[in-house]
């Protein structure tokens, strides 16, 4: 290539800002990013990228900052639909006496469909652009996301009871196996496997769970020390906190996602040191159900990937990884007693490249680097609640929240363009939601 070689591309984004992760706490200004198909081919000064590309596309910026796409770690999207139906209870009274009775009348594949799209939509507002899903019929979910254009790891359900899904773990890990078959080694889907928590699965499954997850080399995700009567009730039953039963059935390992993890002990953490996964923090689910706090610095001081997750909708109650970010930096300092804790800048990380390496996407995800799959969003920081603007990166963790993202592109195709989605029918969702509405009502 010669100097004055001009290079054409499909698309050039002029951020006034650039947040691009990767090198850690860099902040660019005026910076372009060129898109050419699924990938992102050069991030540069907007100067250079006059000289260098040119563009079938330009979309400028101006007041807007440029950050890879969020990875929402664990939900249960479908659970949107049941958004506000039971709070301010503690998490085994909000799932007996409410949550699991309410899915045994109304789930079904249709549920799934519309309640996950109508999750979709709400994360794609709020700059998710990858999900991680755990709920009865994922293969509704998995179609879903692949119509849509979202990532998503798709973690099939494992339990001891029949549910909607299956008579009982036989069944769900021949459904399970067959959506990993389906959907193993595309760019868009990742299939999983979703031991529900320690309480729930028995010793038979999860060691069935780790031979398929060794087989097919799916991660498992599990809800795991939740809360301090999980731990108990597993040393009455067990003689084991649920971390060492854990370590002991194999389930511990590099391809594993803990959720929750509150009421950790040294013996835990030496555990979870040794074997090494992945934490996923769920802040705002942990303290609306008040199971406990996660001690993300301790987490991160032994080496652990702490990555972040919203939890469903009907604990949180909503889906807006922004805000998830704030209150996860607040209580990370109180918990820690330390005010450096969790900087919004490491928040960042922990919801875009720390959410790529628990996934085993890190080499093509969460950061805006050249040759990495074009998975980006804009945050529109003119709104009188983020001015003045000195530093965005403090802006999007501290003073934002998810409805100033104003655009956002997955594998280079746009999925929000000036805050309207692309990919889904809004209308139609909202009269399909409204029909759940007065069905779960009457
Ligand atoms: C097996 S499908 C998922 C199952 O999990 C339930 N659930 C939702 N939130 C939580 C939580 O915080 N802890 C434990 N279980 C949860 C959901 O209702 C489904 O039944
Ligand atoms: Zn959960």
């Amino acid at each position: 290539m010669t100097a004055n070689t001009i290079i054409a591309a499909d698309t050039r984004i002029n951020a006034r800002w650039l947040i691009p992760i990767e090198p850690f706490g860099a902040v660019l200004d005026h910076q372009a990013v060129i898109l050419q198909g699924s990938r992102i081919t050069a991030v540069l000064p907007q100067a250079d990228a006059d000289q260098k590309f040119r563009t079938r596309e330009t979309i400028d910026l101006p007041n807007h900052v440029v950050l890879p796409g969020l990875i929402n770690l664990h939900g249960h999207t479908a659970m949107s639909l049941f958004r506000g139906m039971a709070d301010d209870l503690p998490l085994m009274t909000w799932l007996n006496e409410h949550i699991w009775p309410a899915e045994g009348r109304f789930v079904c594949e249709q549920f799934v469909q519309d309640g996950s799209r109508l999750a979709m939509a709400e994360m794609l507002r709020t700059g998710t652009t990858t999900f991680s899903d755990m709920y009865f019929f994922p293969e509704a979910t998995a179609q879903a996301a692949h119509d849509t254009g979202m990532r998503a790891q798709v973690c099939f359900p494992l339990m001891d009871m029949p549910t909607m899904w299956g008579s009982g773990p036989d069944e769900y890990l021949a459904k399970g196996a067959d959506l990993i078959a389906q959907w193993r080694g595309d760019d868009f889907i990742m299939p999983a496997i979703g031991p529900h928590a320690p309480y729930t699965v028995s010793d038979g499954p999860l060691t069935a769970a780790v031979a398929l997850s060794e087989q097919t080399d799916a991660a498992i995700q599990i809800h795991l020390h939740e809360t301090a009567f999980e731990v108990e009730e597993a040393l009455k039953l067990t003689g084991k906190r649920p971390t060492e039963r854990m370590a002991d059935l194999g389930v511990l390992g590099t391809n594993s996602q803990y959720v929750h993890m509150t009421q950790l002990n040294e013996v835990d953490l030496d555990l979870l040191a040794k074997t090494g996964g992945h934490i996923v923090h769920c802040p705002e689910s942990n303290l609306k159900l008040a199971s406990g706090l996660c001690p993300v610095q301790t987490l991160i001081d032994h080496g652990l990937n702490v990555t972040i997750g919203t939890d469903g909708a009907a604990s949180n109650n909503d889906l807006d990884l922004f805000g998830e970010l704030k209150t996860a930096a607040m209580l990370a300092k109180a918990v820690a007693g330390d005010a450096t804790s969790l900087s919004a800048h490491k928040a960042l990380e922990m919801a875009t490249l720390n959410g790529a390496r628990a996934l085993g996407r890190d080499q093509e995800l969460g950061s805006l680097v050249a040759g990495k799959l074009a998975d980006l969003i804009a945050v529109d920081l003119s709104d009188p609640f983020i001015q003045p603007v000195y530093d965005p990166a403090s802006h999007l963790v501290y003073s934002n929240h998810g409805r100033a993202v104003s655009h956002s592109w997955i594998h280079g195709v746009p999925q929000l363009q000036d805050g309207r989605l692309t990919r889904i029918d809004v209308p139609d969702l909202m009269l399909r939601v409204r029909d759940w509405q007065r069905h779960i009502l009457s």
